[in-house]
């Protein structure tokens, strides 16, 4: 006969019995867990310095690349000596300004020309001239700030939006709001006005195509009071996006630059609660429009865009990076079809260059690329 003092002793032990074993078994996942951390720790303290014989380095002038002509000399790269190479003995120039499309087949050494021209690899042989400066010759600190790229995973910090975009602080608010207004992507950050409806996201957005100081009704605003349509006509794109966020015109400027500062400093989400891949890549245009840099690099910049979004993007580019020389490595055909030079890479080998209609209407690599409509599939 048990008691029901007893009952309840033998239950307790029974359930922490079962609850230590229960751990027990957790214990080889915990291991390997700590084991699998252990390893990323070691491998990341033990990878060999990139800035080495610093003291030998060249040191850039401060605006460099002023042009941003591009040249390899006999560049030549392999992953390993045992590896056929990447990129293979290729003779090419860039001249400044130039939209260039870079095109091939799986394989054919289109992402390792952008790795080498940031010395993320290293050459075997031959050189890559910027500006008539060998970039070996550079610390690879003063080279990489100097292009800009927007690559094929693009990455968001896990903090403020306002810390992504401009980690190092230079930039004001009228940049990073230009910035994202252009890339559309106000409707994502800016959070749904708490009172009446006074205007859409997709207005504000709509706003970046045209000029914002004299457009109202093809916005479609809808203010309720007559007092705030006069306030909104007259508003900048900026106290648009605020009007918008607030749902009242902000008073003071210190008190519009709060406004600015709150919104940017949430974490942005989309949707779903996570960035699309080709929302992260929107970001990254946006770090990219706020530098300005005389050399851009898109490595399938716009791969995960609908065809419509990677229109638009490419013509923002065209228009913002005018006076830039642009490199564009594609696997969609229309994606490079307004370049003014494509550059066919086989087997790490230079076999085409020219201007796309040429290239189609003379027959060979690109054409037979177009035909197939493959780009790599
Ligand atoms: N890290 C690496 N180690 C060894 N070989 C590599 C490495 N990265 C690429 N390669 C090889 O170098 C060659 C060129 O690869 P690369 O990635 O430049 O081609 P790609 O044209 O960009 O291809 P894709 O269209 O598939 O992106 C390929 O033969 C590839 O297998």
């Amino acid at each position: 006969k048990v008691s029901s003092g007893e009952y309840l002793q033998y239950k307790l032990m029974a359930s922490a019995l079962v609850s230590d074993t229960q751990d027990l078994f957790g214990i080889p996942d915990r291991l390997r867990k700590i084991s699998n951390s252990t390893n990323v720790f070691r491998r990341f303290t033990t990878i060999e310095s990139e800035i080495a014989n610093v003291s030998n380095c060249v040191m850039p002038p401060e605006n460099w690349p002023t042009f941003g002509k591009i040249e390899l000399r006999n560049y030549t790269m392999r992953y390993r000596e045992d590896l056929d190479p990447a990129l293979n003995h290729i003779n090419l120039t860039i001249n400044p300004g130039e939209k260039i499309g870079i095109v091939g087949r799986t394989g054919a050494g289109k992402s390792s020309l952008t790795k080498a021209l940031f010395r993320l690899i290293h050459n075997t042989s031959g050189s890559i001239f910027i500006d008539d400066v060998d970039i070996s010759t550079i610390d690879i600190r003063n080279l990489r700030p100097r292009m800009g790229i927007i690559p094929q995973e693009s990455t968001m910090l896990s903090s403020a939006l306002r810390v992504d975009l401009d980690p190092l602080n230079e930039f004001t608010l009228e940049d990073m709001w230009a910035a994202l207004i252009k890339c559309n992507l106000a409707s994502l950050i800016v959070p749904k006005p708490k009172t009446t409806k006074r205007a859409s996201a997709d207005d504000i957005d709509a706003c970046s195509d045209s000029d914002s100081d004299s457009e109202d009704e093809s916005t479609g605003i809808s203010l309720t009071e007559k007092e705030k349509k006069t306030q909104w006509k007259s508003a900048s794109l900026l106290r648009r996006v605020l009007i918008y966020a607030l749902g009242d015109m902000p008073r003071s400027k210190t008190e519009s630059e709060s406004s600015q500062l709150s919104i940017l400093d949430k974490h942005v989400r989309g949707n779903s609660g996570a960035l699309s891949s080709g929302q992260q890549q929107l970001f990254s245009l946006c770090r990219l429009l706020m530098r300005k840099r005389k050399i851009i690099i898109l490595d399938e910049a716009t791969a995960d865009m609908d065809l419509q979004t990677d229109h638009n993007i490419h013509k923002l580019i065209h228009s913002e990076f005018k006076e830039c020389t642009v490199i564009t490595i594609a696997h969609r055909l229309e994606t490079v079809m307004n370049s003014d030079r494509i550059i066919v890479l086989e087997k790490g080998k230079v076999v085409e260059i020219g201007p796309p209609k040429e290239l189609i209407t003379k027959g060979g690599y690109f054409a037979d690329l177009v035909k197939d409509n493959d780009f790599g599939q």
